[in-house]
């Protein structure tokens, strides 16, 4: 399920999501458990689609009648990336995303959106949208560095010596430095490799990718981003990579989409590291830190 309640009491509540026949989406909780709704409610949304975001503000709206506080959590905060018009013709649609989770906050229900945490945003416009835009009055962005200290496997590889963090691109400068600042490392600065990525903001295309070094012979190199779509960015990064002799490469990424699948890194990336933000299919390459814990039917840290 896309969305789960968790009920003051620890109980999952039961909620029916489906489809009626003219394309409108609905929400069902039954009665009894309606009635047996008070205090405060955790969401968890897991939006993958446009119908998972109609089905949280309906689900809201059902919660917020029932007189309930939420602490909502998206994992992968949709439309993140169009965090501005990129280019002409486009629609700002983080704008507009944000404005939605506000739609059901009006006069007493205002009040009862206590707090929404998402994990490893794209960019600070998210957290600043959700506080110009919403009444949640908390707003936490979780750091990709509290989720890697849940892998013990990739927090070792990064305290590695012979370890070098890359930065893919100027988007992910603040992100990277903050990795390699929470590694306790004595040379964090100078661990950082820096990239040159450029996108065709028309076509989504990367036009680039050039890697700021010139022997990386006997390093182990761990690209780090907030999410993988088709890959095609770290594709390029770990071709110069191999240009430059890297033993190991390994990508972490919070969120991984892998809208192309994972044999596209196959010669290229060694190990990859991400979350439970998106389901995943097993895979030798792949270890996923579920992040989700408590809630999530999965256990633990399978890396
Ligand atoms: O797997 P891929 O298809 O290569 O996509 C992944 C990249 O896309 C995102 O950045 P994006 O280029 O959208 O953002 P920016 O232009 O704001 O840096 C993300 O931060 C990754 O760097």
């Amino acid at each position: 399920m896309s969305i789960q309640v968790i009920a003051k009491n620890g109980t999952i509540v039961p909620i029916k999501f489906l489809q009626f026949s003219g394309g409108e989406r609905h929400v069902q909780i039954a009665e009894a458990e309606f009635n047996s709704l008070n205090g405060n409610v955790t969401v968890r949304a897991r939006m993958q689609s446009s119908n998972d975001v109609m089905d949280y503000v309906l689900l809201e709206n059902v919660l917020l009648d029932a007189g309930c506080t939420i602490d909502l959590e998206i994992p992968y905060f949709p439309y993140a990336r169009q965090d501005r018009v990129c280019a002409t013709g486009q629609a700002f649609s983080l704008n507009i995303m944000t404005r939605l989770l506000n739609i059901n906050a009006s006069g007493e229900t205002a009040g009862l959106q206590r707090s929404i945490k998402v994990w490893d945003c794209h960019s600070q416009v998210t957290t600043r949208l959700l506080r110009e835009n919403t009444h949640f009055a908390h707003v936490t962005n979780i750091s990709p560095a509290e989720i890697i200290q849940q892998s013990n496997t990739l927090l070792s590889i990064l305290q590695e010596e012979k370890t070098v963090l890359i930065c893919p691109d100027q988007g992910a400068k603040q992100r990277t430095k903050l990795i390699a600042d929470s590694l306790n490392l004595t040379d964090a600065a100078s661990r950082i490799i820096y990239c040159e990525k450029k996108r065709d903001p028309a076509t989504g295309k990367i036009l680039n990718a050039k890697v700021n070094a010139t022997d990386l012979t006997g390093y182990t190199a761990v690209i780090t981003d907030d999410i993988c779509d088709g890959g095609a960015t770290f594709i390029g990064i770990a071709q110069e990579l191999r240009k430059l002799n890297c033993k190991t490469i390994i990508l972490y990424v919070t969120h991984g989409i892998f809208s192309r699948g994972l044999g596209v890194f196959s010669g290229l990336i060694d190990q990859i590291f991400t979350t439970d933000s998106f389901p995943q299919e097993p895979s030798d390459l792949l270890n996923v830190i579920n992040f989700s814990a408590p809630f999530s039917l999965d256990q633990g840290d399978q890396s």
